[in-house]
Order: structure tokens, then sequence, then C-alpha cells
């Protein structure tokens, strides 16, 4: 039987990363997707392939992501052999734009959205001392946090406003198969 695709989407800061990186850790199996972005490879943060334009373009072309998309001026992939993982019957965790869930959940069958939520001030303070983008960029993230999610999926919401622990132990419940 092929593995489940978890969608992990909420606003930026909200902790997406780093309750993933959680779960790769406590879940055996567990598969993350390594997404290739048009950031430089220095930016930190998640693991990821920082490639240029042209490269991602060239990638586009090539049918080489099962997924891609826009968001804060940067272009997002997810690698098609993503589909070969999810064949092995393992479970993928990958962060994922709100906008692209509609097209997701049409080349996963059986996604299931994890969307991760926090109070506003919470994630301004997160954004600050990650210090990963400018001031500026910040403000166009938090801008972005209240984007509804599509209608007709299958969501679970996941509460991480307070501490890591309590919001992993959603997690975990919500990595659960579902029972028939
Ligand atoms: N429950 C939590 N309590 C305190 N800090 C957190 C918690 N979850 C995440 N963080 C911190 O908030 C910042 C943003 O988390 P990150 O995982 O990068 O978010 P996202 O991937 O959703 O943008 C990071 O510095 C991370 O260490
Ligand atoms: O359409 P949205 O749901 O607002 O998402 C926009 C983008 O934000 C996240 O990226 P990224 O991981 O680079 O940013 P983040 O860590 O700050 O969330 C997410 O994976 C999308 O690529």
């Amino acid at each position: 039987m092929s593995g489940r695709f978890f969608a992990v989407v909420g606003p930026s800061g909200v902790g997406k990363d780093t309750l993933m990186e959680a779960a790769a850790a406590r879940v055996p199996g567990l598969h993350l997707v390594r997404r290739v972005i048009t950031r430089p490879a220095s930016a930190g943060g998640e693991d990821f392939e920082g490639v240029s334009e042209a490269v991602f373009e060239a990638r586009v072309a090539e049918g080489a992501f099962a997924l891609h998309w826009q968001a804060h001026g940067l272009r997002y992939g997810v690698p098609a052999g993503v589909d070969a993982v999810l064949a092995e019957g393992r479970p993928v965790l990958c962060n994922l734009s709100r906008a692209v869930l509609p097209e997701a959940a049409e080349h996963f069958e059986g996604m299931r959205v994890l969307h991760i939520t926090a109070r506003p001030e919470v994630l301004a303070k997160r954004l600050a001392n990650r210090g990963r983008e400018s001031a500026a960029d910040i403000v166009r993230r938090l801008e972005r946090a209240g984007f509804p999610l599509p209608g007709g999926l299958d969501v679970c919401e996941i509460d991480n406003s307070g501490d890591l622990d309590a919001a992993m132990a959603q997690l975990l419940a919500a990595l659960q198969p579902v029972r028939a």
C-alpha cells in the first residue's frame, strides 16, 4: 500500500520546520521532503537545495517536480522522487503553500493537511528571533498569516502557540493511520 502524503501548512514563523524535524526524529521511516528553492543555500533554516531561477526553470521543463509554486518572491519545488518514496509505503511530510493545496490533493491521493497555527503576536516574535528575513520581509509574511485554507480537504488543526511538546503530541496523533 502506498504511504500517505502529509502537507504541512501555516503562516511563516509558526513552527512548521521545527515540528517536521522533531517528528522525523521520533517516527521511524517518516520521510521529510528536501525542497528545491530559489534561495541562497547559505540562508539557513530547513535543509533545502538552493538553485538559480534558470536552473529551477530547467527542472520545471524536464518534469523534475511533482509540484511547484511561487511565494515570498521565491520559487519552491517538490522533487518528483517523492512519488517513489510513497510507493515504498513510507509516510511523507512536506512544507507546502496553502495556495497550492488543491493541486497537491490532485497529485497525492489521500493527502492529509496538517494546519499549524499560532497567535499573531507569537508569530511576530518567532520570525524576529529566527532572523532569516529582513524587517520588511517579516511584515509581508505576517500580512499573509490569515490566508484561508481551500475547502474540501482533510485537515488536522495543530496549535503551536505554546510549548513545542504540546504541538508535537497533536502532530504525532495526526500522523496515525486512519481507521476504517
Ligand atoms: N513551540 C515553540 N516554542 C518556541 N519557539 C518555537 C516553537 N516552535 C517554533 N519555534 C521557533 O520559531 C521560529 C520559527 O520556526 P520555524 O520552524 O522556522 O517556522 P516556519 O517553518 O513555520 O516558518 C524558529 O526560531 C523556531 O525555533
Ligand atoms: O502560501 P503560504 O501558505 O503563505 O506559504 C507561502 C510559502 O511559505 C512557506 O515557505 P517557507 O518555508 O520558505 O517560509 P516559512 O518558513 O517562513 O513559512 C511555504 O512553504 C510556502 O512556500
